[in-house]
Parts: structure tokens; sequence; C-alpha cells
């Protein structure tokens, strides 16, 4: 796919009317089931333009020919790095929602910025308010919870496992965990088949599941003597990202440095 220019604009740069400059949005990753999603979302957003739309086998220079402000990467965790890598060298700031990354690709990324302190990137495994809702509340909950567990259910075509917000909310429960001096979970089990108690994300135990008919949603279990409660969240639809992603490509310009998570965009 090359470049697509958005339809015709009046006053493209709604600068002769006197409103603030239309924010040019280049979207990687435009065919997929998130990318286009937000290239719906640009194109109704009336202080923003959909600039260039690129795949898989595109020619990536679309986005800086096209004068983009802004990348919007929902490609895949094997391509993201060189993607921000290309956006970094070509002064264009970044909105990444692919997930795939640890702390060591975080890092990598901030030294990638040093040399350009104007320059941002916000990298977010979830943009769904609901979703960041959840990781904050499983924060809070953790200290009081010997027991906490994540399942993550999706559709079956993710490739990566376990989610990147699965992952995230883990750690999150896992430095609460850390902070209130909290023994490791209690769990017997001496015998079991591989892969029966999950992934082990800092001590704390995820599940994925794959399954026809799902979209993206997360459970977190917490268990303490007597009781339990059970945090849920449920995408039915992606439009659920739209508003978090649009609310980043508005921060981003003005955010330089590597942003992690757009909580802080929410007042969180
Ligand atoms: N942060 C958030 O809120 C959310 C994050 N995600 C994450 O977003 C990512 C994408 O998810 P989803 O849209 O479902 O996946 P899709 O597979 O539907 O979309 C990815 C698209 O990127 C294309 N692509 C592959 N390589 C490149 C490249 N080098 N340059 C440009 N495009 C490329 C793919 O083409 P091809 O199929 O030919 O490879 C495909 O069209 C995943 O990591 C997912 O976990 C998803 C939902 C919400
Ligand atoms: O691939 C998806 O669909 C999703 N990916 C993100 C993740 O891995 O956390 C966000 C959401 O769960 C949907």
């Amino acid at each position: 796919m090359t470049t697509v220019p958005p339809a015709p604009d009046p006053q493209p740069s709604g600068t002769d009317s006197g409103e603030a400059p239309l924010v040019s949005v280049g979207v990687l990753g435009a065919r997929g089931r998130m990318g286009a999603e937000v290239v719906k979302a640009v194109n109704a957003a009336d202080d923003m333009e959909l600039v260039a739309m690129v795949d898989a086998g595109d020619w990536l220079f679309n986005v800086a020919d096209a004068g983009a402000q802004v990348v919007v990467d929902f490609t895949r965790p094997d391509v993201v790095m060189d993607n921000i890598r290309f956006c970094i060298d070509q002064d264009i700031h970044c909105v990444v929602g692919t997930t795939g990354f640890d702390q060591e690709r975080l890092d990598t990324v901030r030294a990638w910025l040093e040399p350009k302190p104007e320059l941002g990137v916000v990298i977010a495994p979830n943009f769904g308010i609901g979703a960041i809702l959840l990781m904050r509340f499983a924060q809070e909950a953790a200290r009081f919870f010997p027991s906490t567990e994540i399942v993550e259910l999706h559709h079956p075509q993710k490739v990566d496992a376990p989610s990147g917000t699965a992952v995230r909310t883990a750690r999150l429960i896992a430095q609460a965990r850390r902070a209130a001096g909290m023994a490791p979970a209690p769990d017997a089990t001496t015998d079991s088949l591989p892969g029966a108690r999950g992934a082990d994300v800092e001590g704390v135990a995820v599940h994925a599941v794959r399954l026809s008919g799902l979209v993206a949603h997360q459970e977190v279990l917490l268990g303490a003597e007597g009781e339990t409660l059970t945090l849920r969240h449920d995408s039915y639809d992606r439009a659920s990202f739209m508003p978090g992603v649009l609310l980043a490509v508005r921060e981003v310009r003005r955010r330089p440095g590597l942003t992690v998570g757009i909580e802080s965009f929410l007042g969180l």
C-alpha cells in the first residue's frame, strides 16, 4: 500500500481559520485489526489529518515523505523496534501500541531518544481506559492478598502470549508485593504438566486463553483466607482503545522522552 492522502480538507492547516493546525498522523500496520480502527478514528477526529497508511511490504519512508508529525504503530513485536528507530531518525513522534516490550527494549528506545530531546515516544500495552483502571486497581489491591494470579483471554489470531497488558499488570502487582514485603504466593504444587501453572512473571502466575469469539479480556484473581476478589475488564470492540490512542497522539508532542503507559495523561 502506498501513501494514501486523506480526503481534501477545505482548510488543511487550520491556520486560515485561526484554529490550531491539524496534527499530521501516519499509521503503521494500517491494514491490521488495530491499524484499520486507528485510520477510522484519525479520519473522524477534527484536530488530526491522516497523511500516510503503511503496512507490511510498503515503503516506510512514505510516512516521512507525507510529513507525518506523529506515527501510530500497531504492527508486530518483531518489527516494532525498527519502526521506532526509523521514526526517531526522521524526527517523528511515536505512539506505539504494539506489544513485546521488556526493560531492555525500553532502555534501548530511551537511549535512541537521548540525542533528540524534543522528540516524544509513548509506548502503552493497552490504551483502553477500563484496562488501565484495572491495572491500577490490581496494583492497589495486591498488598492485601497473599495470592494473586492473572488470566488473560484473547482472540486466537493474537501472535504473542501472554499479552502485553498481562505482563505489565503482573509487574505492577509484583512491585506492590515487594514494596509491602510480602512472601511469595502460597503454592504447594510439586508435580504438574509443563505450563499447567501458567507463565511466571516476577512471581505472579499468568494464564493465557485463546478463544474464538473473544476480543481482549483480563481477570486478576486475588485471594486471602476465606475471601477472593476478582477484577475483570472486557474490550468487546477495538473502538474501546481509540479514545486512549487519540489522547496519546495529542499529548506525545508535548511529552518529550519515553512515556510508558498513558496513565499520566489521564491524571492517574
Ligand atoms: N496497546 C493497545 O491498546 C493494543 C495493542 N495491541 C497490539 O497491537 C499489535 C497489533 O495487533 P493487531 O492489530 O491485532 O494485529 P494485526 O496482525 O491485525 O495487524 C498488524 C498489521 O501490521 C502489519 N505489519 C507487519 N509488519 C509490518 C511492518 N514492518 N510495517 C508496517 N506494517 C506491518 C501486518 O501485516 P501482515 O499481516 O501482512 O504481517 C498487519 O497488517 C499487537 O502487538 C497487539 O498486541 C492490540 C490491541 C490493543
Ligand atoms: O492483541 C490484542 O488484541 C491486544 N493486545 C494488547 C496486549 O497484548 O495487551 C492489548 C489488548 O489486550 C489487545
